[in-house]
């Protein structure tokens, strides 16, 4: 899977802040200005093709939870929208606030929601590892999805129930069988994409960005169990709540954020 045999160090809040990257001229995330967005008639609707059975664990990272997949194999895979080649998704992921006020990473028109989720695939037609394909500037693609504060998300339930086992970062438990495909928006014609990066370290400037338009809900107290989880391993003394795991916007350096849509 991307990310188990690397344990994400701790994310500092000091890293949060305008951290340049040398020549980080793609760094993400970013606010999508819509009025200078360019609508593209070339995109194409995104073609997701998730097998259930590819899920294996869930662990705390010390900077989210994952859900990580099997990506040995093509069974589940992202093609099409702004994309040549196909993806294989390795893990999913969210950014979350303390309130439900603010949490996302990318901003629309400078309207933040309270959390927002990554769905992280490789490019498996040019590369033979994740590891590789993170290093390359088309290896990586990421849907991001809004979430709102609304009505209890039943497909989101099982992912809240694993929460409580790994409240303590480096903790990991068997999860099984979760279709990802349940937690994209009914309409997935819609996005933004451009050109970006990791929002967290390592930061390279490897990802295609799709940023769905259409937002997600989930019930306030299903995202009051993701703050329920803890920056901090059980051995340490001082346990933080894990909270405010996301990162400042990026300056957009002249790049153009392209819709699917008019
Ligand atoms: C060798 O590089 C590696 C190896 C293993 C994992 C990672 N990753 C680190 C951060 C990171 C941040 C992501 S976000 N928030 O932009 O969607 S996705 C992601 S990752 O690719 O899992 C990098
Ligand atoms: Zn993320």
């Amino acid at each position: 899977a991307c990310s188990s045999k690397y344990v994400l160090s701790q994310m500092h809040p000091m890293w949060q802040g305008p951290l340049a990257v040398p020549g980080g001229d793609r760094q993400s995330p970013i606010d999508i200005v819509v009025r200078k967005s360019v609508f593209d008639s070339e995109l194409k609707p995104l073609v997701t093709d998730y097998d259930p059975d590819t899920c294996q664990q869930i662990w705390n990272n010390g900077y989210s939870f994952l859900v990580e997949y099997d990506d040995t194999t093509d069974k589940s895979t992202l093609k099409g929208g702004p994309l040549q080649d196909k993806f294989r998704l390795c893990q999913f992921h969210f950014h979350w606030g303390e309130s439900n006020a603010w949490g996302s990473e990318h901003t629309v028109d400078r309207r933040l929601f309270p959390a927002e989720l990554h769905l992280v695939h490789w490019n498996s037609d040019k590369y033979s590892l994740f590891e590789e394909a993170v290093m390359e500037d088309n290896g990586l693609a990421v849907i991001g999805v809004f979430l709102k504060v609304g009505k209890r998300h039943e497909g989101l339930q099982k992912l809240v129930d694993a929460l409580p086992t790994i409240r303590h970062k480096d903790s990991v438990v068997e999860f099984t069988r979760f279709d990802p495909a349940c937690l994209l928006p009914t309409n997935t014609d819609n996005y933004w994409t451009y050109h970006g990066s990791l929002t967290t370290p390592p930061l390279t400037e490897s990802v295609s960005w799709i940023v769905m338009k259409q937002h997600i809900e989930v019930s306030h107290d299903q995202l009051a169990v993701f703050r329920s989880l803890l920056f901090t391993s059980a051995e340490e003394e001082v346990q933080k709540s894990m909270v405010n795991n996301f990162r400042v916007q990026q300056p957009l350096r002249g790049r153009t954020v392209r819709s699917s849509f008019t």
